[in-house]
Order: structure tokens, then C-alpha cells, then sequence
């Protein structure tokens, strides 16, 4: 053990002792984990202080803390029984406390719509003026008016107008559209200015296939007397004509004239966008992205074989992965060399340590509690700076303008952001380190990192991550680049410092724009290899079954071969959903309840389990025949995916 002491000159096995008293014989769990954190960080080799505070925080209910304990474990020893046999029961604990809360009530939180933001992408001004053109040109419809009322008619006209409208209403119940459309015409001949009358019509038509006459219609009407639906309508028939910019104009203007409630309206707008970005990112694929209730899902257009290489897709940014030569691989690739500043210098030091710091007392403190290396968040918004700078000198400006910023933040924009909790709030250090980092960015330019952008960028991050290998390694780009460069600059020589012996392997970590849209089930009809892109190392997602033509892909983001239980919670606590997939809804969690008709056995006694693979329990041969016929039967047979990362 460690003889280091702390300023009041107590050894780690004093506050070790104190700790073990406290939690065993006085149940002081806050005293016993905050005694058993100060052991640690005087020594971290001792396991008994790892199981004193994480047992302590579980008692608490502070699980969080308690994995952090255990994760100090894990570095001493990763297959320590006790420490494995502690991770279960806190995993238990974790379930068990999301179902007291309410469990997939809490889920109701989670709204792709709310996390895709409908903002005005960069040039798309100009796209939208493009597009009006066509509108005016090619379908010559003349450019709205902006202003318009009705006019005054008598009572009579006023009575015979509503007749035919009437008239048109139940046409369209009828699904006599033709019929409608004549009905609706006369009505707006004897109230002409009646822009619910050439909104109906307009709908009429649309629906019996005449989707210009809708648009002319929709056209006629001034804009503030344009309605949420008048709008959503327009959107849905631009979207039709393929004119994306204006359709997602539409249905912005429907969004927020429903203040952000018309969630058809938003929807649909998700739908334009999507098909707009990544159609031409999958169009020598047999795949297409779309947007469901998941958000952005990815499905296949045609059917695929077993073993099918669906898609390939190369990193929009990559890093090597956490822990394995990040010192190396991400000074050469990003461009941050640890010498440029003292801050990106820390930032390194931390990532070598592994997101801690050593304290004055010698014992080390966490401040990056990310899975990934924080390198990463620097590799984005050093890509998103050095974006702006060059399109700043363009234009030649001394500054980026807020277009420039845009443009430079939008290839980030396809990737979701979702978490529960503030990670600036726990990590303060990291969010000033990175606003020291890119307070100069060179060029005179800072860049402005604001809680809400650490935020953003930290649970992209988190949700969208892949790790993947390649043969070429940052190492060999390094020494490529150097044999390359003027031989009379002896700066790459002093790099040479900074290199260990041997290559790395080659262990990446990044973000891939098609493959982050692959959604999770424990039933995953692909798997997500290493791929290689015209010799750019990424990924190659293949079919792992047979898959039809429409059928929506799912990956895995967790080891499948767990019970239902620790899939859960596991995905719970780490993307924020509740996994309801075919496999969730046809296992149980527990023998004494019947996972078919959810009756509990009276005497605690377990039910018998399914002969094949012991994840479901039946009270009765009645309740096991359904539930194979049902489902249950696809999910047994199946080989499940191990651990993906
Ligand atoms: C890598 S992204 C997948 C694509 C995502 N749907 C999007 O719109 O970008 C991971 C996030 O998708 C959502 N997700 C993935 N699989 C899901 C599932 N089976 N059920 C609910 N949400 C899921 C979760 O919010 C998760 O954090």
C-alpha cells in the first residue's frame, strides 16, 4: 500500500480503517464513500476502498458515484468476482429504481421532433429563391399576394354559397373529389376573398392528384391569412413536386404559427429534411434514410442476402479510440499539437489519464466522465473553427460571419443530441478548459464555447459514437506526412519527441452520418464491421439475415446475449430509451411471472422456462403455445449479436 499522506498526515489504510467502520458498523454511507474517495486518491490500487465506496453510494442511491468506484476497479482488475458480482446488483438497482420512477413514463420526455431542430440551413435563401422561380416559371403561378380581404355579399349569395360548400363537404366525405372540386369552385365564384373555401378546395385537389391547381390555390391566398393548415398543405405539396428548401419553408411556417403544437406539420418537416440530406449520401446504396417516431431510421429499398454488405460509410471526424495511443494519433490528425498552448496540453494529459487529474494532495480527482476521449469534442470544433477561418479568408473578411459559422457547424447537424442530465453542470473544468482552447483559434478568431453548444456537442458525441480499426494507422499518416515534408524543417523532427517506439494498433473512435441513423433492437437484422471506403478506413454494415426491401435496419448498440433486464437498464442509462424491439416484447425479466399473460405465480415459485433459451417463463403450455406463435418463436431461434461497440 501507498504511503502517501494528506496535508493532516493520515496514510490511505488509516482512511481506509475509518471507512470500514463507518459502513460496517455505524451505516454512514455519505462518511464512508467520501472516506473511502480520499483512500482512493491516495492510493488507487486498493480494492477494499473500491467496494467500501461503491457499496456506500448504492446504499445511497447515488449510482452514478458508485459506478465510479467500481470503475477504478475495473482498472485495478476487470475480472475481480466481487467487483463483477457489484456491477449486477447495480445494475439491478439502476432497473429497479427507473421502475419505481415510473418507468417508461419517464420516456415520454423524449421527442425526436423536439431534438431536430428546423433551423434555415446555410444557402438555402438562395436554394428557396431557386425553387420560386420554378414555381412561378414552370407551373406559372404568379407570386403571392400579400394582401386580400372579402368581399361584402348579400345574405342570399351568402346562404347560396354555403349551400354549395356544404355540398362539396359531403363530396369529400364521399371521396367524390371531381364533385368536390365543382362544388367548392362555384361557392368561392359567389364569395370570391373566402380563403377557407380555396383552402378546401386546394385539398380537394390535392388529394384527387392535381397538385399544381392545389398549389395555384394556396398561392392566391395572402400570406397572413395563410392558416396552419393552409401552410402544412403547401408543404406537403412542394414536398411532392420535390421542391425541398420551399416544402420545409411550408411546414416551418406551419410549425411555429402552431407555436411548435402541429406535430404533422413537424413531422413532415423531418421527412423533407431528411430525404434532402442523405438521398444523395445513399444513392448507390440499396438503402434509404427516413424519419419515424425514433427519429432518423435507416431502411432498406431493395431485399438482401445474409452476409450482404449493405452500406459503407467513412467517419465525418475520427480520433483514436480512448486509451489507446490518443496522444499520438489525435495531435496528428486534428491538427491540436500539445505544444501549441498549455491548454491543449492539459487536454492530452487528461486523456492519457483517462479523464483525471491529479490533485494537490497527490490523489486524483475525474473531471471528463465521457466514455470517449474528450479529444474528440477539440477534434469538432477545431474542424467546425478551421471551416469558418477558411471560408472568413474567402471572403476576405477579418472575421467569420454567423453564415460562415452556420456552414462550418453544418455537417455536425445530422447527428442527434440527447442526454438527462447537464453535463456542463458536472464538468466545469472541462467547459472552461475548452473555452481557454478555442478562445484563439488562430487568425485572431475565438470561438464562443457557451454551456449549450458543450452540451450539444458532448451527447452527440455519447449517442453517436462507433469505434472501428483500420490498417493504416495515424501513425503511419504521421511518418507518410513527415518523409514528405521539407527537409530543411526540423520541426517534424521534434514531433519525432513526442512518438512512442512501436505503432499502435489501430483502434479509432468516430462519427459515420449513415450509420448513426441505424436505431437499436435486440433483434438487429445488421452488424457494423470494419469497412473500407476507397481506402479510407471506416465501416461496412452487413445484413445478418435475410432482409426484405422496406424493412427498417437495426444495429445493436449493447451485448445482446444479456437478459432482457440489464439490456434495459443498460440502454436506459446510456441513449435514453426504453428498448421495446421484438425480442424485449417476447422475453421476461423474472421466473415467477408468466411473460405471456403477466400472472404472478402465488407462491413466489418459479414458472417453468422456455426448454431453448431460458429467457421466458410461462404459467401454462396454453400461455407458451401463444407466445411461440405470436413471436416468441423468431427471437428463440435467433444467434444474438455479442458486444458491439
Ligand atoms: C445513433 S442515434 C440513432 C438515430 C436516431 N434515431 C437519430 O435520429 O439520429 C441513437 C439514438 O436514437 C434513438 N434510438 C435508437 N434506437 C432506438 C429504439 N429502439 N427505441 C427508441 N429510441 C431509439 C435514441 O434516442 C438514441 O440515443
Amino acid at each position: 500500500m501507498s504511503d502517501l499522506t494528506t496535508h493532516d498526515g493520515k496514510t490511505a489504510e488509516e482512511y481506509l480503517n475509518e471507512a470500514r467502520t463507518c459502513y460496517v458498523d455505524q451505516k454512514d454511507y455519505k462518511r464512508a464513500a467520501e472516506l473511502a474517495d480520499i483512500a482512493l486518491k491516495l492510493d488507487p490500487t486498493i480494492l477494499e476502498g473500491v467496494i467500501i465506496g461503491g457499496r456506500a453510494c448504492m446504499n445511497l442511491k447515488k449510482f452514478e458515484e458508485s459506478y465510479n468506484f467500481y470503475k477504478i476497479g475495473l482498472k485495478i482488475d476487470p475480472n475481480q468476482p466481487t467487483i463483477v458480482k457489484d456491477l449486477k446488483e447495480l445494475q439491478r438497482l439502476i432497473l429497479e429504481d427507473y421502475e419505481k420512477l415510473g418507468g417508461e413514463e419517464l420516456e415520454k420526455g423524449y421527442s425526436a421532433l423536439q431534438l431536430c431542430g428546423q433551423d434555415v440551413y446555410p444557402g438555402d435563401d438562395e436554394l428557396l429563391r431557386n425553387e420560386y422561380e420554378i414555381i412561378e416559371k414552370k407551373y406559372k403561378i404568379e407570386k403571392p399576394a400579400d394582401t386580400g380581404r372579402s368581399l361584402e355579399i348579400d345574405e342570399t349569395t351568402r346562404q347560396k354559397a354555403a349551400k354549395a360548400a356544404m355540398a362539396a363537404h359531403n363530396y369529400m366525405l364521399m371521396g367524390k373529389y371531381s364533385e368536390a372540386i365543382d362544388q367548392f369552385t362555384k361557392a368561392i365564384e359567389m364569395q370570391p376573398g373566402n380563403n377557407i373555401l380555396v383552402r378546401l378546395r386546394a385539398e380537394a385537389y390535392f388529394i384527387n392528384g392535381q397538385a399544381v391547381e392545389a398549389l395555384k390555390d394556396l398561392w392566391a391566398i395572402p400570406k397572413p391569412q395563410r392558416t396552419v393548415d393552409a401552410w402544412k398543405l403547401g408543404g406537403k405539396i412542394l414536398a411532392q413536386i420535390d421542391l425541398p428548401v420551399s416544402a420545409e419553408f411550408w411546414f416551418r411556417k406551419s410549425s411555429k404559427l402552431s407555436r411548435m403544437k402541429d406535430e404533422e406539420a413537424m413531422f413532415w418537416f423531418q421527412k423533407v429534411r431528411v430525404r434532402r440530406l442523405y438521398d444523395p449520401l445513399t444513392i448507390e446504396y440499396g438503402i434509404h434514410v427516413d424519419f419515424t417516431e425514433y427519429g432518423r431510421a435507416v431502411f432498406a429499398k431493395e431485399s438482401a442476402k445474409a452476409g450482404d454488405i449493405l452500406f459503407l460509410d467513412k467517419p465525418i471526424l475520427h480520433t483514436v479510440a480512448r486509451n489507446v495511443g490518443v496522444k499520438l494519433g489525435t495531435f496528428i490528425m486534428n491538427g491540436l499539437c500539445p505544444s501549441r498552448s498549455e491548454h491543449t496540453k492539459q487536454l492530452y494529459d487528461i486523456a492519457d489519464n483517462l479523464g483525471f487529474v491529479y490533485n494537490e494532495n497527490g490523489g486524483r480527482d475525474e473531471i471528463w466522465d465521457g466514455h470517449f476521449s474528450p479529444v474528440i469534442l477539440a477534434r469538432i470544433w477545431g474542424s467546425i473553427a478551421s471551416m469558418a477561418i477558411r471560408l472568413m479568408k474567402e471572403s476576405g473578411l477579418d472575421q467569420p460571419t454567423v453564415e460562415h459559422w452556420a456552414t462550418a457547424k453544418s455537417p455536425y447537424r445530422k447527428f442527434i443530441a440527447y442526454g438527462n442530465s447537464i453535463a456542463s453542470d458536472r464538468m466545469p473544468v472541462m467547459l472552461k478548459l475548452f473555452q481557454d482552447i478555442f478562445s484563439n483559434c488562430g487568425d485572431g478568431v475565438k470561438m464562443e464555447i457557451t454551456p449549450a453548444e458543450f452540451n450539444g456537442r458532448f451527447y452527440q458525441a455519447t449517442c453517436n459514437l462507433q469505434s472501428f480499426s483500420g490498417p493504416i494507422t495515424p501513425y503511419h499518416v504521421f511518418l507518410n506526412n513527415l518523409s514528405n515534408t521539407d527537409p530543411t524543417d526540423t520541426r517534424p523532427f521534434r514531433m519525432m519527441t513526442h512518438l512512442e517506439e512501436a505503432p499502435p494498433t489501430a483502434n479509432f473512435c468516430g462519427m459515420f452520418p449513415i450509420h448513426a441513423c441505424l436505431n437499436h433492437s435486440c433483434l438487429n437484422n445488421v452488424e457494423v464491421c470494419d469497412g473500407d471506403d476507397n481506402g479510407v478506413p471506416g465501416v461496412s454494415v452487413r445484413a445478418k439475415r435475410d432482409i426484405e426491401a422496406k424493412e427498417e435496419l437495426f444495429t445493436t448498440y449493447i451485448d445482446t446475449k444479456m437478459p432482457r433486464k440489464l439490456r434495459r437498464a443498460w440502454l436506459y442509462k446510456s441513449f435514453n430509451f426504453w428498448c421495446h424491439c421484438q425480442r424485449c416484447l417476447f422475453e421476461g425479466d423474472d421466473p415467477d411471472v408468466c411473460t405471456h399473460c403477466k400472472k404472478k405465480s402465488e407462491d413466489g415459485k418459479k414458472f417453468p422456462a422456455c426448454g431453448k433459451c431460458h429467457k421466458a417463463w410461462y404459467c401454462s403450455v396454453k400461455c407458451q403455445k401463444k407466445a411461440w406463435s405470436r413471436g416468441h418463436k423468431i427471437i428463440c431461434k435467433t444467434e444474438h449479436s455479442k458486444t458491439v461497440d
